[in-house]
């Protein structure tokens, strides 16, 4: 039986890429390509058929953002498949994002520089917007519609019929300072981008918690930084593309600067072929590529607690409880 493999954000970026290079690997699976907008999802698809025509695609639309979208589409999804083999939760936003480049000046002539182009610690603010369903944007694309998406989703993910996965796109600008337990959703900060991937790592580790013994394991993965829509938020295309000599001579020393989608999927790929087993859960799995241009995988141990992990987990528990409530009432 073919293996299924569900991808959210697969319509651009590194999702499209890691959906390219999947196909590459192995034209004998099923991709389901999971997006918000139907037609970019079909053009997608329609490009990775034409490169693989022996290789079974095909889309579900969802808007993370959105839970009614979310809870229509695991629907549907239950309804076309018996399992899931791997779900990548890609999908993610960084909205109106504000550089600080007096930071950034003072950044290159630091010590820490290399850990600051790495992670933009200290350079990146963001504007962050409230949904239709009263949550903060950020937080239910990046972390909450994919937390719902995947307990909707468990009866596919946990079938006691071999392991499944999940394989989270995180970042390496993860950091503890800007998550607190009292605000998961970063309603009063300026990194909500930060913010909800600190999150999507403590989740994974209380996911690998709660479900291993049923047979689902959690991983999360930094792509590196990418020249992808979400970076073109950051700074248009063309002060990228005058950059790049500078970027190239940075990447010598900062293996962050993945720049391609396709490069950007290595670590994505690589959890792919892993055993789920022989993961540890405490470790993000990173993207990198030398100076020459060589992809490789490296890795980080999270900097987090196990405790805190249990506690977010609980709270994303009863926040989705609410909003289902909510849902259920207003329809
Ligand atoms: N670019 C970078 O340097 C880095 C990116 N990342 C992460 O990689 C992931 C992919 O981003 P990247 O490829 O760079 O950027 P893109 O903007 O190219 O891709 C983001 C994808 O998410 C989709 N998406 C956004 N909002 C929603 C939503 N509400 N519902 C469903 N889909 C949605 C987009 O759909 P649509 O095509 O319709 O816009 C798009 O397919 C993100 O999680 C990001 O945080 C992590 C580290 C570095
Ligand atoms: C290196 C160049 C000469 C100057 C580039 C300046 C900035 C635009 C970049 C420096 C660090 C970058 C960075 C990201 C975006 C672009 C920078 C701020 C990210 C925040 C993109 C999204 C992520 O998830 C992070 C891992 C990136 C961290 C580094």
């Amino acid at each position: 039986m073919r293996k299924v493999v569900l991808v959210t954000g697969a319509s651009s970026g590194v999702g499209r890429a890691l959906c390219q290079r999947l196909l590459e690997a192995d034209d004998g699976l099923h991709l389901c390509l999971a997006c918000r907008n139907r037609a970019r999802a079909e053009a997608a698809r329609d490009a990775l058929l034409a490169a693989r025509p022996r290789a079974q695609v095909s889309t579900v639309q969802v808007d993370v953002s959105d839970l009614r979208s979310v809870l229509r589409a695991a629907r549907e999804l239950r309804r076309r498949f018996q399992r899931l083999d791997y779900v990548y939760l890609n999908a993610g936003i960084m909205p109106s994002p504000h550089l600080n480049i007096k930071a950034l000046f003072s950044s290159l002539f630091s010590r820490r520089v290399v850990h600051v182009l790495s992670t933009a610690e200290g350079l990146l603010t963001q504007e962050d917007r409230i949904t239709a369903d009263g949550l903060q944007e950020v937080f239910v694309t990046n972390v909450f519609g994919h937390f719902v998406l995947v307990q909707e989703l468990e009866s596919l993910l946990c079938h006691g019929d071999g392991p499944s996965r999940l394989i989270w796109t995180s970042s390496r600008s993860a950091r503890r300072a800007n998550f607190s337990l009292e605000d998961v959703q970063h309603s009063s900060g300026r990194e909500p981008y930060s913010s909800s991937k600190y999150a999507l790592d403590l989740l994974s580790v209380a996911l690998n918690r709660n479900f291993n013994q049923r047979g689902l394991f959690s991983s999360v993965a930094c792509p590196g930084t990418m020249l992808t829509n979400l970076t073109y938020g950051i700074l248009p295309s063309f002060l990228w593309t005058l950059m790049m000599p500078l970027i190239w001579l940075v990447r010598f020393f900062a293996n962050a600067f993945t720049l391609t989608p396709s490069n950007g999927a290595e670590a994505l790929v690589w959890l792919f072929h892993q055993k789920p087993e022989s993961l540890n859960p405490l470790t993000k799995y990173l993207s990198a590529t030398t100076g020459f241009g060589s992809n490789y995988v490296t890795t980080q141990k999270m900097d987090l607690s196990e405790d805190t992990a249990e506690k977010l987990y609980q709270s994303l528990l009863d926040l989705a409880q609410r909003v289902r409530v909510t849902i259920l009432d207003a329809d």
